[in-house]
């Protein structure tokens, strides 16, 4: 089976900053999978490298066989990006930014035919945020925030979903709709990575787990991932097991 992530031999420099360093990961459609790691462990950059927005120094990215920027063309590929990188003040509506992920399909006019706004209204509802359709999307919460980035991706009908820190600054409960929206895109076929700090969730999120430090020092189930040794080794930290 053709993977729907396979990343190869990848290595991303900024200037002197190895960012990552020999990357190799393949992932399969139908899956969750959390990408943990500490701060600086290159997380970020990975997603950003699969997404095509930094250039990797050496090695390849393939989306379902293709270049990320073939994907992003064809609407394969979803990315919800960290809130530091979104300039919220934007003056547009929740419904705005989830119509974006039509556009695609609108061609150059970018006229919404009442298949895309069937599409919209589908998406904002399986992320609950049909009341607030009409609030400027910077007026929404932290997790609200999320649900509508991730509503894009549903509009869009991406099979490939990539989200940087869908819970920071996100309370339980809207943590735990997420949790439960992005299983349900898994168990439609799509494919779904995840940057997280919150390690106690990631069991109940993900299939599997990869601990990141500029290459991939682990990649299994949770189980097999989240073990003292492995996280003393990502993280640097003495845990019991040292002692
Ligand atoms: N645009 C940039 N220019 C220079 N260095 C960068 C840039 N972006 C990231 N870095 C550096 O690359 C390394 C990896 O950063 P990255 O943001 O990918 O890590 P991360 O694991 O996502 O961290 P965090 O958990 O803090 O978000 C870090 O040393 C960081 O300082």
């Amino acid at each position: 089976m053709t993977a729907a992530i396979a990343v190869d031999a990848l290595s991303v420099r900024y200037g002197e900053v190895v960012a990552l360093d020999d990357v190799h990961l393949d992932l399969q459609p139908g899956r969750v999978c959390a990408l943990i790691g500490m701060n600086g462990s290159g997380k970020s950059t990975l997603l950003k490298a699969i997404v095509g927005l930094v250039r990797p120094t050496h090695g390849t990215v393939l989306l379902d066989g293709e270049s990320p920027a073939r994907a992003r063309q064809r609407g394969t590929l979803a990315y919800v990006p960290q809130s530091e990188d979104v300039d919220w003040r934007f003056p547009v509506s929740v419904r705005d930014v989830v119509m974006m992920g039509r556009y695609g399909r609108q061609g150059f006019t970018r006229h919404p035919r009442a298949e895309d706004r069937a599409a919209v209204a589908e998406a904002l509802a399986r992320v609950d945020l049909t009341d607030l359709a009409d609030r400027q999307i910077g007026r929404l919460s932290g997790g609200q925030r999320k649900r509508a980035f991730v509503a894009r991706g549903i509009a869009q009908d991406a099979g490939i979903l990539l989200l940087d820190e869908p819970f920071a600054g996100v309370d339980k409960p809207s943590e735990g709709t997420i949790v439960r929206l992005l299983r349900d895109l898994a168990a439609e076929g799509r494919t779904v990575l995840v940057t997280t700090h919150d390690l106690a969730s990631v069991a109940a999120l993900a299939d599997e787990a990869v601990l990141l430090l500029q290459r991939v020092l682990v990649h299994g189930t949770p189980a097999e991932v989240l073990t003292p040794e492995n996280l003393s080794r990502a993280f640097g930290l003495e845990t019991g097991a040292d002692r």
